[in-house]
């Protein structure tokens, strides 16, 4: 389990973008975040790894708090959280391969990925990586030849090379169309579902989070105001709507069955 308690972020500007968060997140969990945009989802994300340093609070996980380890200690827990970018952070010139093996580094020595020598077995296991995204036969196109949508798969076969017991997933989906977001969706459902990593992922679309979401927690302005479980949400009500993305939010529907909130951005 991982349990956040009275985290906060104040960022050097003054903005509070996380205040007294405090929520946790069973193993095999797939949770989803969801709130307007600037209500503190990607802080809350980054804090998770460690990208932020939160400025007060703990993270707990498997005995440790950390919110407050050393650059060193961090080192074995980030190898445990993978993490899926909107904007894949892929290195373009690379081939799709070796961008996946990027995902080994925190296991190798400095020297060793320094050079990027990866032995034989972390390339298998790239390939069986690439296999389970579908993405086999791409492994040695440059990642800039890639679309979106395959990007973002790469983007996941490299998480999934950290043997993560968490994927934290910050708007994965942002970048691509609805067909496409439910296929990215699917892979790390099933990731969720057969390899139990557990799975946190900010999302806008209210529908994809109806549809994936085992448990939600909703974010204004640095404040959780909803906790729901996936049956709570698919039966959520408009108080708890607005609540969420406030008084003036509407549910919007962009097409059939795609409920997302509009107009508020
Ligand atoms: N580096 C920063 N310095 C100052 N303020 C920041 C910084 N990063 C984010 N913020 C502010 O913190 C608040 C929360 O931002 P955050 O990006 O976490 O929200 P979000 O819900 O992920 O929004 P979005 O969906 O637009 O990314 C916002 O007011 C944002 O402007």
């Amino acid at each position: 389990m991982l349990q956040y308690k009275k985290l906060s972020k104040t960022y050097p500007d003054g903005t509070e973008a996380l205040k007294e968060v405090s929520f946790e997140v069973e193993k095999g969990d797939f949770l989803v975040i969801i709130g307007l945009s600037g209500s503190g989802k990607s802080t809350l994300l980054r804090c998770t790894n460690r990208l932020i340093d939160p400025t007060s609070g703990e993270i707990l996980w498997n005995g440790e708090d950390i919110a407050s380890l050393t650059q060193n200690q961090l080192r074995p827990v980030r190898r445990k959280i993978g993490m899926v970018f909107q904007q894949f952070n892929l290195v373009k010139r690379l081939s799709v391969l070796y961008n996946v093996l990027s995902g080994r580094l925190g296991y190798m020595d400095n020297w060793k990925s320094l050079t990027y020598r990866f032995s034989k077995e972390d390339k298998d296991k790239a390939m069986k990586a690439l296999e389970r995204v579908g993405l086999t036969k791409q492994a040695w196109k440059r990642a800039s030849e890639l679309s979106g949508g395959q990007q973002q798969r790469v983007g996941i076969a490299r998480a999934l090379m950290q043997e993560p017991e968490i994927i934290l997933a910050d708007e994965p989906v942002a970048s691509l169309d609805p067909v496409l977001a439910h296929t990215i969706l699917g892979y790390l459902e099933k990731l969720n579902k057969e390899d139990g990593i557990t799975v946190i992922c900010s999302l806008h679309y209210l529908d994809l989070v109806q549809r994936y979401a085992t448990r939600v927690i909703g974010l204004r302005d640095g404040r959780v105001v909803y906790r729901g479980t996936g049956e709570d949400i698919r039966n959520m009500t408009d108080e708890e709507f607005k609540e969420i993305y406030g008084e003036e939010a509407e549910r919007v529907s962009a097409g059939p069955g795609q409920s997302i909130t509009g107009g508020v951005e």
